[in-house]
């Protein structure tokens, strides 16, 4: 078991992010700092628009801000080149969506494997999916799998390379809850187990009992920061 420490892995400094549109401007960001710390489990909460997939692609390197800095560890995104945040994602950061996007042409394993076969300090693909407890369906196509289950291949992808910060944007969101909870306990084991730095965005309040701090994104800016003394298990969430 592994609990949050005090270590940031994230140090994000007045972030903002504008998308020019023609002669629109939309202020998506406005000057987010934060920090988010090693082993964590964080969730990002906020109404539809707040900013919060901007927040978490500028994270996880698949965007950038328009001003203010970002760093990784000793890395500063902010000052890093293409090549460089492809390298970042490739070498550190699962990224989960709302859709699976599994290839429905290969098993589950084989969608895990192609991931494995390019990392470098891989898990066995056959102990990814065992995390998510999916190991028995490993030769099932994406087609023989419900959403849930294939959501849980997914995270398996995701983690399979061991990545030191997995980041989840609605990982629920396609899911009825029964379906959605068995995810989120996937999702909360990894952290618990592997000790991986974790953001969850939702704009389902009832998650946030899951998380080690809620940080509530309102209009582009942070409005509020929580800390949950207890942490609620996901099967004890309804929604
Ligand atoms: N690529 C883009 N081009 C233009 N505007 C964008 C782009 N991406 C996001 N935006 C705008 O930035 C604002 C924040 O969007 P963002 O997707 O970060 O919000 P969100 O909180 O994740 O919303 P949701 O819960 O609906 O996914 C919104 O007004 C959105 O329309």
């Amino acid at each position: 078991m592994k609990t949050a420490t005090q270590t940031a892995v994230f140090r994000a400094v007045a972030i903002a992010k504008t998308y020019q549109m023609g002669e629109v401007s939309v202020r998506a960001l406005r000057g987010v700092s934060l920090e988010l710390y090693e082993h964590e489990f964080v969730v990002l909460l906020g109404a539809s628009g707040s900013g919060k997939s901007t927040l978490l692609n500028i994270l996880g390197g698949l965007d950038v801000p328009t001003s203010g800095t970002v760093h990784y560890l000793d890395q500063e995104l902010t000052a890093c080149d293409d090549a460089d945040l492809t390298r970042y994602r490739r070498d550190n950061v699962g990224f989960v969506f709302q859709f699976y996007n599994l290839i429905p042409s290969l098993t589950a394993r084989e969608n895990v494997e192609l991931i494995t076969e390019i990392a470098q300090s891989p898990m066995d693909a056959v102990d990814a999916l065992d995390l998510v407890q999916m190991k028995e369906r490993a030769n099932h196509f994406p087609a023989q799998l419900s959403g849930g289950e294939q959501q849980r291949v997914a995270i398996a992808r995701a983690i399979a390379k061991q990545p030191k910060v997995l980041l989840c944007d609605e990982p629920t969101g396609a899911l009825d809850v029964h379906t959605g909870i068995v995810v989120l306990e996937a999702i909360a084991r990894i952290n618990r187990e592997l000790g991986t730095t974790t953001a969850v965005i939702t704009h389902n309040a009832a998650i946030s009992q899951m998380a080690d701090r809620v940080i509530s994104l309102s209009d582009g800016q942070i409005a509020g920061v929580e800390t949950n003394h207890r942490k609620v298990q996901a099967n004890e969430l309804s929604w």
